[in-house]
């Protein structure tokens, strides 16, 4: 399987043009938009439509006004006129404020429902994806990236809508102006274009450099995280962490701002100088209307009308240049989104896959198979061959790094075979509907998460359709010896447990795995592997949970992983597995009696206790 690739380029090659092609994610940017609220998109635009208008028409109102009043001194005004138009002015004025404060109104609403169905969208996407994709740094920036997409890029939002009324707005500024004097529209252009340039560029760079430093951004943050959070605090006590924490975030975050400085410094100096060149054509401007004025070629009305409206139209065609810059820059981030939604699993169900058997007839089968971690480069199965028959329980056993996990890995299709096949009642386990197979395979990992959330919720998660379920999952609390630990808590079920949220309840390791447990029973998966959640249980309970969970789930099919013989034994079958591959299988009998390599661990560890 190819890693993800990173868009081209490095940070010094993405050019101008990339933030103009970057433009064509625009039309999917609006659809999500769109399919955000159709609704509050159409309010947005038409009042944004009625607001563009209202620059010109006020004015254009202010202008009669102005000549109205110079007819009057001269005599031949009319003051009922005045009144009418001062009136109008007002009116418009008071539709503008409450236009604008409406137009931001639906633009945070549109702003706040995006992000929320982005956040969603990005969620169940990344639900979708392989396992491995989450074990890849690269797609882990990716992601990161993706995931800032979605609150980051509402106000792109925002910047898009305020984009077509300024250009609305500009459009009829330009159609009136230029009925004045074409001139003035030239001269525009010229005021404008260098500083647009400028901004361009530099936008450009600052996305380049954001994008070159994502991972020592995120090492930042993990370092942020690392220095401050309820997991490491024990360990950065003990070991005196925090300077070296502390120093290695100031090093690397001093980085950053040095390098982020010398551009910030640059931007702003260009970005002076073009303002200046900016205020000197605005001069210009003024100075050529006056002249206008004097000369008798245009009214004192149309002079205000003509300054206010080139100043309006310059401050306009900037906004729209420069907002035009940050569109194109906000774009290229959106590109992360689109990549990250682009992204397909590997691991998906096949045209015409087949439903889980309702009951394992003959079980399960490894034929040769071997696997690969896409990100490794040695096999952490290799060439293996047994059988799981329905109904059996069977344990795996060998040293840390044998290859247990992956097995079990193999097994739920977190992963494929790299090699060789899978076969569940002879077909291959590629076959069958991906949803159906978890739903029946269930897996307690040691690493199994421990959710911040209520006693209840965390023994839910087994199968969260069954959360109404009172008796299924006290019965589930009861098997796992789960109950004893919940009966112990303050709120009982209701008790939140961790340490992240007031009024929670730790757990001790053992007292955690035994709620995880719990999930197992929840679920009424065909095969059940419990991969080590016991490690932290003493070697009674160790025991006695096993032997519970064997005679509790009768009929159904069991992998137990353990690195206590005591618990092994129990199984009616022993696989014991060494750098990926079986060395030896039987029973526990069988396997003493053959005095090889389980029988010697097993001495090993029978003296210990003798
Ligand atoms: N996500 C991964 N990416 C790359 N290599 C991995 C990954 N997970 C495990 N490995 C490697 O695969 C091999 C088998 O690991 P596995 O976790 O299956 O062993 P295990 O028998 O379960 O060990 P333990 O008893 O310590 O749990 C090891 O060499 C390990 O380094």
């Amino acid at each position: 399987m190819p890693p993800v690739k990173s868009r081209g380029g490095t940070a010094e090659e993405r050019t101008w043009r990339d933030q103009l092609t970057a433009l064509r994610n625009i039309p999917p940017f609006f659809r999500l938009i769109w399919k955000t609220s159709p609704s509050l998109t159409v309010t947005n635009i038409v009042l944004r439509v009625l607001q563009a208008a209202l620059p010109t028409a006020i004015l254009y109102v202010g202008k009669l006004i102005i000549d109205e009043v110079l007819l009057i001194i001269d005599g031949t005004g009319s003051t009922t006129f005045l009144w009418k138009m001062i009136a109008l002015e007002l009116v418009l004025a008071l539709a503008s404020d409450l236009l604008s404060r409406g137009i931001s109104l639906v633009d945070s609403l549109l702003g706040d429902l995006y992000t929320n169905q982005t956040s969603v969208d990005l969620m169940r996407h990344a639900a979708i994806l392989d396992l491995y994709h989450f074990e890849d740094s690269e797609f882990y920036d990716k992601m990161e990236r993706a995931r800032r997409q979605t609150t980051g890029r509402s106000t792109l939002i925002s910047q898009l809508l305020a984009q077509f009324q300024s250009t609305v707005t500009l459009v009829v500024l330009g159609v009136s102006v230029a009925a004045f004097n074409p001139w003035l529209i030239l001269l525009l252009v010229v005021a404008v274009i260098p500083s647009f340039v400028q901004e361009n560029y530099f936008n450009q760079q600052v996305y380049s450099l954001t994008r070159s430093w994502t991972p020592e951004r995120r090492e930042l943050d993990y370092l942020r995280y690392i220095g401050a959070s309820d997991i490491t605090a024990k360990e950065v006590k003990i070991f005196g962490l925090a300077d070296f924490i502390t120093e290695r975030f100031r090093e690397l975050s001093m980085k950053y701002y040095h390098v982020n400085r010398k551009l910030a410094i640059r931007r702003a100096g260009w970005g002076a100088f073009f303002s200046a060149v900016s205020s000197l054509t605005y001069y210009g401007a003024y100075v050529l209307i006056i002249f206008q004025t004097i000369n008798g070629i245009i009214t004192v009305g149309s002079l205000t009308f003509l300054a206010g409206a080139f100043r309006r139209m310059q401050t306009g065609l900037q906004t729209i240049l420069s907002r035009f810059a940050t569109i194109g820059e906000n774009a290229l981030y959106l590109q992360d989104l689109f990549d990250f939604f682009a992204i397909r699993p590997n691991i998906a169900d096949r045209k015409g896959a087949i439903p889980f058997p309702e009951t394992v007839r003959e079980g399960w089968e490894f034929q040769n198979v071997s696997f690969k971690y896409p990100n490794s480069e040695n096999y952490a199965i290799r060439n293996l061959s047994f059988r799981l028959p329905a109904g059996e329980k069977v344990a795996l056993v060998g040293e840390n790094g044998a290859g247990k996990t992956t097995l079990v890995k193999l097994l739920a299709r977190l992963y494929e075979p790299s090699e060789g096949r899978i076969l569940l009642d002879g077909r291959d386990l590629r076959e069958y509907e991906i949803s159906s197979l978890r739903d029946n395979v269930g897996v307690i990992f040691q690493d199994f998460f421990r959710y911040q959330m209520t006693a209840r919720e965390n023994i839910v998660v087994g199968r969260v359709e069954e959360s109404d379920n009172e008796d299924r999952i006290t019965d589930s609390a009861r098997k796992s010896l789960a109950e004893e630990v919940v009966e112990s808590l303050p709120d009982g079920y209701n008790q939140l447990l961790g340490r992240r949220f007031a009024n929670s309840v730790d757990l001790s390791g053992g007292q955690w795995q035994k709620i995880a447990l719990a999930r197992a029973y929840m679920r009424d998966a065909q095969l059940l592997i419990l991969d080590e959640p016991t490690s932290a249980l003493d070697a009674r309970a160790e025991y006695e949970v096993f032997q519970r969970f064997t005679a509790l789930i009768q009929g159904k099919t069991a992998v137990l992983i353990s690195h206590r013989f005591s618990t092994v034994r129990m199984a009616d079958h022993i696989l014991f597995l060494e750098y990926g591959g079986l060395v030896e299988e039987g029973s526990h009998e069988e396997l003493i009696a053959l005095g090889g390599r389980y029988a010697e661990l097993f001495d090993l560890q029978a003296a210990g206790y003798r």
